[in-house]
């Protein structure tokens, strides 16, 4: 899938799968792959600079890596998350940062969040034409707020707000929203209300599309186990065995041989 145009018309016709993508190796593999759209996360603050949460992650550096990630890709949808405030400093500041993204390769972007000033961003930037997604639930920028990485949505207050929010973001013009972390019924009723799809992460089964992280889906995160995960390979005890491979070889002189001489 290349533009957020085929993204809309999948809703109830075929699951849209979609992985995060950081850098210009994995572009290459997720190019080639069946996976639909690529994003590039904030969650790249975590993963790849090793920060506790996603607000350390900021416009440039999400711009130098989008840019790695749109070398790689011909043939996916890119997009790109605004991080931490960079939505939040007025529109001269809004335009600039989305500018940046854009300009660096992403063809969409998305936004935490489901208040007026967002609502109110979102509107801006489609206006402006650059296609928005929205991320409702828990959205990881507001974990200080929150208290941690929790399920959102449990009291009927919250959930009230993500089904509610929804709405407006699908009448702002988001061409889909990301539901993160919340009760499979909500996200039901979510996906059945709104006419744009609804990507789940910890959101259950009944979603347009699915979204993963994808050094968690590889396993490359030993420790990180949250219940919404499916490991599809132990890429953790893969790379440790071909490392550790590699190390014996040097210090036995077993690498390099003959063959891999001049
Ligand atoms: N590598 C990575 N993967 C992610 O999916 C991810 C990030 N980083 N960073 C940003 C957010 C944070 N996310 C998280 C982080 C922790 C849990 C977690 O610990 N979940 C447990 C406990 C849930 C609870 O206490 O309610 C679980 O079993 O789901 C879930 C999502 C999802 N996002
Ligand atoms: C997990 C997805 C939805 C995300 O926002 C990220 O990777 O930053
Ligand atoms: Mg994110």
């Amino acid at each position: 899938m290349k533009t957020v145009s085929e993204f809309r018309k999948s809703k109830s016709k075929e699951k849209i799968s979609i992985v995060t993508c950081y850098d210009y190796w994995s572009a290459r593999i997720i190019d080639e792959s069946d996976i639909d759209a690529a994003l590039v996360g904030d969650s790249l603050a975590m993963v790849i600079h090793g920060y506790e949460t996603t607000v350390n992650a900021d416009i440039d550096l999400m711009a130098l890596h989008t840019s790695a990630v749109k070398r790689g890709i011909t043939n996916k949808l890119i997009i790109a998350d605004m991080p931490f405030l960079a939505h939040r400093r007025g529109k001269d500041k809004l335009i600039e940062n989305a500018g940046k993204l854009i300009k660096a390769g992403a063809q969409a972007l998305k936004i935490e969040g489901g208040d007026q000033d967002t609502i109110d961003s979102i509107r801006y930037l489609i206006d402006s034409g650059i296609p928005v997604m929205g991320h409702l639930g828990l959205t990881p920028q507001s974990v200080h707020k929150f208290g941690g990485f929790k399920l959102r949505g449990k009291e009927k207050e919250e959930a009230d707000f993500i089904i509610e929010s929804a709405g407006k973001l699908e009448a702002a013009g988001c061409f889909g929203i990301v539901l993160e972390m919340v009760p499979s019924q909500i996200a039901k009723e979510v996906t059945e209300q709104i006419s744009i799809p609804t990507i789940g992460i910890g959101a259950g089964m009944y979603m347009d599309g699915q979204v993963l992280v994808l050094h968690d889906m590889l396993g490359f995160n030993k420790d990180f186990s949250p219940k919404f995960l499916r490991k599809y390979m132990d890429g953790y005890s893969s790379i440790m065995d071909a490392v550790n491979a590699y190390s014996r070889d040097v210090k036995n002189g077993n690498f390099p041989n003959k063959n891999e001489s001049y």
